[in-house]
């Protein structure tokens, strides 16, 4: 799962963009239909799962504690699951590659089964912190041993039964709300997550879909999502649409590069993601939604983006959790507006696969673009339209999201980009590069 070869990839004007582009599965909903599915009595079949290698490193977590998870020829995956109560405990360490998604929410599963786990991950996730779930799920009985920092390699010592909880997070993750959850679903009794500012609500969902019994209350303080333990999940089909965070490098691409217009398919349209769509339209991004439709019980549309002069605005704070994994390229966006774009309140870009605040201020410096850094964020001075300056070497960090953001930047450059390291866009995305090229032809 590590990446051992670094991957150089130089890029350098290209377009026109014209096309169409129908993006991979989202990410956040593969991962979840995955665990779910292997823990529904029965078996499920999935259609559009995203293949990248975060998603295949929960498949072989999930095959490991005993579900059977296989991929047909016909690209529909069919899992076998063993009941919630009945994961088995795995033969080897798990090795999560660069997946804190995968991480988070199979420590949650782990902390209510009577199994023992051991976690671990590459360098870029073996320094991510693990505290905020470590905390709460030894609050429902896990003993969870962790290396210092509370980082990986760690290993977490299920209990079971476990001790139903109420938890208000501390920090806007769907990630902690969905260990929860998931440890939930195993411990008698109710369990509670209290969430002040709502996050990605996929969990909530598709555990519903699955027949658990899930609640979700307005109250002052936040939402109240509650989970009965001991559920019983039934199998489902699921149909995984397309993942907006995928999406938004093509329409950043669209708007920035003259010329260009491109249609993306099938987009996941749930309102806790589309906060990139919103920033955007506030700049002034000629981004059109065509047929918003439900598939599996989200929204999705396609989306026609054309190139548009972008302007520089402050991005409301309040978008962060519904565009967290946007800012970097949302950051290209604004290199190439008129005036200067402020994003404040995206602390949490800090703790990703990079620190994407440093990552992406460097790389954009080295490009040509002056940039200002604070704690929680950046303010861009764009180009206004203008190519980039280019000539850069550019370190992605093991951060498949710089690496595809700054490629994009690459599109509009006087001169060529390189990204040293492109390997780590096979997590999430694995056919980016193929899409541009279709997309796309060197000037
Ligand atoms: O729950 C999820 O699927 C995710 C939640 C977010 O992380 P946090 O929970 O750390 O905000 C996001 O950045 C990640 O890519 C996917
Ligand atoms: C933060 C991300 O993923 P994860 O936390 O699952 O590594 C991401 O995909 O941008």
């Amino acid at each position: 799962m590590s990446h051992l070869e670094p991957r150089p990839f130089t890029v350098s004007a290209r377009g026109p963009l014209r096309g169409t582009v129908t993006v991979p599965g989202d990410k956040s909903i593969s991962h979840r239909a995955l665990m779910f599915s292997a823990l529904a009595v029965g078996e499920s079949r999935i259609e559009g799962l995203l293949e990248g290698e975060d998603v295949l490193a929960t498949a072989a977590a999930m095959r490991a504690m005993g579900a059977d998870v296989a991929r047909g020829d016909d690209g529909v995956w069919r899992v076998h699951g063993v009941g919630v109560g009945g994961l088995l405990q795995p033969q080897t360490a798990l090795d999560m590659g660069n997946s804190g998604t995968s991480t988070r929410l199979l420590m949650g599963l782990v902390a209510s089964h009577a199994i023992t786990a051991t976690f671990t991950g590459d360098a870029s996730l073996s320094g991510r912190p693990m505290g905020r779930v470590i905390e709460p799920l030894s609050r429902m009985g896990a003993d969870i041993t962790a290396s210092p920092g509370g980082r990986l390699p760690l290993m977490v010592r299920g209990m079971n039964p476990a001790v139903p909880i109420e938890y208000s997070l501390p920090v806007a993750s769907a990630q902690v709300k969905s260990a929860i959850l998931l440890a939930g679903l195993n411990t008698p009794g109710i369990t509670r997550v209290i969430e002040p500012v709502s996050t990605r609500d996929h969990s909530e969902r598709m555990l519903r879909g699955f027949g658990a019994e899930l609640s979700v209350e307005d109250a002052p303080q936040g939402k109240i999502i509650s989970i009965t333990g001991e559920a019983e999940l039934k199998p489902q089909h699921i149909l995984v649409p397309g993942d907006p965070s995928s999406a938004g490098f093509w329409m950043v691409a669209a708007s920035i590069v003259p010329g260009s217009e491109i249609l993306i398919r099938n987009v996941c349209m749930n309102p806790t993601r589309t906060g990139l769509i919103t920033a955007l339209k506030l700049m002034g991004a000629d981004v059109a939604e065509i047929d918003r439709r439900d598939v599996g019980g989200e929204a999705v549309a396609d989306l026609r983006v054309r190139h548009a002069p972008l302007r520089a605005i402050e991005v409301p704070p309040e978008l962060a959790p519904s565009m967290i994994d946007e800012y970097p390229i949302l950051f290209v966006a604004a290199s190439f507006a008129q005036g200067r774009t402020v994003a404040r309140g995206a602390h949490e870009l800090r703790v990703k696969e990079s620190d994407r605040i440093a990552t992406m201020r460097s790389a954009l410096e080295a490009a040509g673009v002056h940039t200002e850094e604070f704690e929680d964020g950046l303010a861009i001075h764009g180009s206004g339209g203008e190519p980039l300056a280019g000539n850069a070497q550019i370190a992605s960090k093991l951060d498949h999201r710089i690496a595809m953001s700054m490629t994009v930047a690459g599109l509009h450059v006087r001169a060529p980009v390189t990204i040293d390291d492109a390997s780590p866009v096979a997590t999430s995305y694995p056919d980016f590069f193929h899409t541009l090229d279709a997309l796309g032809t060197p000037r």
